[in-house]
């Protein structure tokens, strides 16, 4: 799962670690990846949606695929969908399973993690495996989310 696969970072930095991290300017990734790292991690550069998305590529190579939003900029919200709609759509990232932050939880204007999903469609989505988690990237809480076993399995690394 994805908090192994940032243990191993921290063990062997030279490895490429692939996690799509995405979502809008503002939406708290660079906070997020600080948390989920709990150290410097200025060395990460953005990963390149490529190599490992082929459907023949090992499963240590598939990458996770995070989409952060900024639960409390609701003029936002419709924006967001739509970026996160066109991600869907794209081939490389077709199957890829996604792992939803409702961020910034800790501001009392955030909707709830169900309000977004529901904003977004998300049960709509069918070829793949999903699930949204509210978090503060702030604070730190909801950060250490525990995968399903459906999405944990996908990248084991164990
Ligand atoms: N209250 C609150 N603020 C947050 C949270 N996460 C991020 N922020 C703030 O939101 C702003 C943007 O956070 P970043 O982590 O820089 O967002 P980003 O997605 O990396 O933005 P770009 O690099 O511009 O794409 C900063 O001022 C953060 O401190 C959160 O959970 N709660
Ligand atoms: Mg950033």
């Amino acid at each position: 799962g994805l908090l192994s696969i940032l243990r191993k970072l921290k063990s062997a930095p030279d490895q490429e670690v692939r996690i799509l991290l995405l979502g809008l300017d503002n939406a708290g990734k660079t906070t997020l990846l600080k948390q989920l790292a709990s150290e410097d991690i200025s060395h990460i550069t953005p990963t390149q949606v490529s190599t490992a998305l082929a459907p023949d590529a090992p499963r240590s190579l598939r990458p996770a695929w995070i989409y952060v939003i900024d639960s409390a900029d609701r003029k936002r919200f419709e924006e967001t969908g739509q970026e996160l709609a066109e991600l869907l759509e794209e081939e490389k990232l077709s199957c890829v399973p996604v792992l939803i932050f409702a961020n910034k939880q800790d501001l009392l204007t955030a909707a709830p993690a169900s309000e977004i999903a529901e904003g977004l469609n998300l049960h709509t989505i069918r070829d793949r495996v999903w699930q949204i988690q509210s978090c503060s990237a702030l604070t730190g809480e909801g950060v250490q989310v525990r995968l399903q076993e459906d999405l944990a399995t996908w990248q084991h690394d164990s």
